[in-house]
Formats: structure tokens, sequence, C-alpha cells
């Protein structure tokens, strides 16, 4: 299924996931789709591997937590973000390394100041390898990092080719 791109989300300075000046960092792309929900691009390397060739657990846990923390903030324009309470993996297949993968998110609930979703990492041939469902804290930017952060550290990474739409 092909879904069109309404915006690209920011990257940030130093996230293990999207962190621009990071070097360990899987230097993700963060895409919000005309589905509301968010679409990840972003290819691991040796140094995120745990046996050779297969992407460490911990990193495919760090995506997913990430991508449905980040779906919280297409819904409200970065006003709410997403604090980690619960998460839970299911490991199908291994992930490879050294090409490019996507990762899929979306909200499934929300309730007050609580809201879940779910998300998976899509192989090349478009089998699920990883899924995560988890519950977040709705918080605003200064309760969880400096205003440092949001001035100076969260910002747009121009793509060399913009992305209009993506195949899931
Ligand atoms: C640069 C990148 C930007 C984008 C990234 C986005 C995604 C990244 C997300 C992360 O990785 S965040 C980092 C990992 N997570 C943490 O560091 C969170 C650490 N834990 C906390 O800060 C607090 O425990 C937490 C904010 C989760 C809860 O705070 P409180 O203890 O003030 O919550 P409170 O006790 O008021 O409970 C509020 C509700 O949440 C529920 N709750 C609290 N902690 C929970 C928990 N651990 N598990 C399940 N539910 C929980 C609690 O039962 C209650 O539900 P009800 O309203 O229904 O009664």
């Amino acid at each position: 299924m092909k879904y069109t791109i309404k915006s690209k989300q920011n990257n940030s300075k130093m996230c293990l996931v999207c962190g621009t000046d990071n070097n360990l960092s899987l230097k993700a792309r963060f895409y919000e789709t005309e589905n509301d929900e968010v679409v990840a691009l972003f290819t691991p390397r040796d140094h995120h591997q745990s046996y050779p060739d297969r992407l460490h657990g911990g990193m495919a846990s760090a995506i997913l937590d990430e991508i449905i923390g980040r779906a919280i903030m297409s819904r409200y324009e970065d006003t709410v973000w997403g604090v980690t309470a619960e998460l839970t993996l299911r490991y199908k297949k291994p992930v490879p390394l050294n090409q490019e993968l996507k990762v899929v998110g979306r909200i499934t609930s929300e309730r007050g100041a609580i809201f879940e979703g779910s998300g998976e990492i899509i192989l090349p041939d478009g089998q699920v390898a990883v899924s995560a469902t988890g519950k977040y804290l709705k918080m605003a930017i200064d309760k969880i990092s400096s205003k440092e952060f949001a001035d100076n550290e969260w910002f747009l990474v121009d793509d060399e080719t913009p992305v209009d739409e993506v195949e899931v």
C-alpha cells in the first residue's frame, strides 16, 4: 500500500535513534503519512549489531519506542511529547544490517494523559520482523528537557531527494 507523506518530522542532535551529530545513531528519518501514521526510514550499520549481520534487539526496541512516541506529536503539532512507561516487543525475524528498512507506528488509544500505540519494523520483502506495543505519558517538552533542547537541538533536516510517498 502506498501512502502520501504529509510532512517530515524533526531530527535531534544526539538521540541514539534520530541524532544527526551522534555517530552511533541510527540517523532515522521520520515522516507523517496521510493515514495518521508515522513512517521511519533507516539503515542499521555494523555498530548496531548483536550477532554478526543481525540488528541488536535493543536497537530494534529503540526505534519502535521512538516511532510510537513520535506518533503523538503529529496529532498535537509538537506541543505534546511521549514518555515511555511500558513497551512490549515481539521479535519474529532477524533484522538485517546495511539495507534500508521501514518502521511504521501509530496511536491506538488516548485516555487523558496516557496514550497507547503500536509499531512494526518491516523487512524489504514486506514481512514484519519486530512488532511493539507501548504505553506512554503525554508531556510538554519543558517537563522532559531543557530549553536548550527545544531551541537548538530539535530541527528539520531537508532530504536531498524529498520523500513524497512511501510504500508499506
Ligand atoms: C529526541 C527524540 C524525540 C522523540 C522521542 C519520542 C520517543 C522516546 C520515548 C522515550 O524513550 S522516553 C525515555 C524512557 N522513559 C522514561 O524515561 C520514563 C521514566 N518514567 C517516568 O518518568 C515516570 O514513571 C512516568 C512519566 C512514566 C510516570 O510518571 P508518574 O509516576 O508521575 O505517573 P503517575 O503516577 O501520575 O501515573 C499516571 C498514570 O500513568 C500510569 N503509569 C505510570 N507509570 C506507569 C508505568 N511505568 N507503566 C504503566 N502505567 C504507568 C499510572 O498508573 C497512571 O494511570 P491512571 O491515570 O490510569 O491511574
